[in-house]
């Protein structure tokens, strides 16, 4: 299979699999940063759990806790079988990705991964840019991490839709932060769109290395040292998350919570990170440990994929609004851009 490159491509650096140097934890400890990891790491310790969970496909329990909303239409967990009787049987859906637009820590070159920085002027217009390239395209529920990054870029993109439907902000935190936030009009319901914020589309979480400058770090310890840290799949950087331990709390997020979405018509948009969004195209994509090492996404790049019998298909990335191409690959999303210019005119 080739290798899938969004946008551009850092090179062709092997990874090499062996083990961080261990005597970098000490040397590069800091106190906030360990913080950070600890808190972190209960978290991860709950995602360890979902993911056993995962396996058997039919959550109660997860759902439970984490898709309870105001705005949302339910969708019932179906068991194995039915599940996949059900995925060839699903209607079409278009899901977008889109990584956050440039943060201030992109922009002086620091590793970011859970410190939590908003986007730079740069990124918020990336993110207006990467609202009007789908701004025909049907959106009914959004997910985010819960990093600010990505909460700007998803709601500065929306302000861009023709639709103008309201993203709203789904607060399940507690009961009576979701009693607090409820809407009492089925037709202002009607106009709005669920945002679903989670942690487990967050960026990984890069350990020691959160705040350091990444051309220092690489003059420090190492070219080669510290592409493998950020582009391999199983080599975690010190005291952070690999890709792969990415992998099992974000694409599980994606089965468990974002599948069922899709496989009952639902339009979705995911705004996340560089890390995230690979794990998330690894499983899309179906692309080995291997190939993901060379798949790098630029910020604020909407990527359009369909859902359909079971199935996703990349659609690339829509370069303008205007664009006809992006519209006719589904007689759907011919029509729905056809409804939205009968409302303009
Ligand atoms: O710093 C980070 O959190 C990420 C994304 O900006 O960096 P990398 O390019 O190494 O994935």
């Amino acid at each position: 299979m080739a290798t899938a490159v969004f946008h551009q491509s850092i090179g062709t650096h092997q990874s090499h699999g062996h083990l961080y140097n261990s005597g970098i934890h000490q040397e590069l400890g800091k106190s906030s940063v360990r913080l950070i990891s600890k808190a972190f790491e209960v978290d991860v310790g709950l995602s360890r759990r979902v993911c056993y969970n995962s396996g058997q496909r039919n959550l109660g329990v997860i759902r439970a806790s984490t898709s309870q909303t105001s705005v949302i239409d339910h969708v019932s967990s179906p068991s194995k079988n039915k599940e996949s009787e059900s995925r060839k049987k699903s209607n079409e859906a278009a899901l977008i990705l889109i990584r956050h637009g440039e943060s201030l820590w992109n922009e002086k070159n620091l590793f970011t991964g859970c410190v939590d920085v908003p986007l730079s002027k740069k990124g918020v217009e990336e993110a207006l840019e990467a609202g009007k390239r789908i701004s025909n395209i049907p959106v009914d529920m959004i997910y985010t991490s819960a990093l600010i990054r990505a909460q700007m870029t998803a709601m500065l993109a929306m302000t861009q839709h023709r639709r103008k439907k309201v993203p709203v902000m789904l607060h399940n935190e507690s009961e009576q932060a979701r009693a607090w936030s409820q809407i009492f009009s089925e037709d202002t319901k009607l106009q709005s769109i669920p945002v679903v914020a989670d942690w487990r589309l967050n960026e990984r979480m890069y350990g020691e290395l959160q705040g350091l400058n990444k051309q220092e770090t690489a003059d420090r310890y190492g070219k080669e040292q510290v592409h493998e840290w950020r582009r391999s799949y199983d080599v975690p950087p010190p005291n952070g998350e690999s890709l792969e331990m990415c992998a099992e709390r974000a694409v599980a997020y994606f089965k468990d919570q974002i599948e069922p979405q899709l496989l009952s018509g639902k339009n979705i948009m995911i705004a996340a990170h560089g890390n995230s969004l690979r794990s998330i195209i690894m499983y899309l994509d179906k692309l080995t440990s291997q190939e993901v090492i060379s798949l790098e996404l630029s910020t604020g790049i909407p990527m359009l994929y369909i859902f359909k019998e079971g199935k996703f298909t990349r659609r690339g990335s829509p370069s303008a609004p205007t664009e006809a191409g992006v519209y006719a690959y589904t007689k759907k999303l011919a029509l729905y851009r056809q409804k939205l210019d009968e409302m303009v005119h």
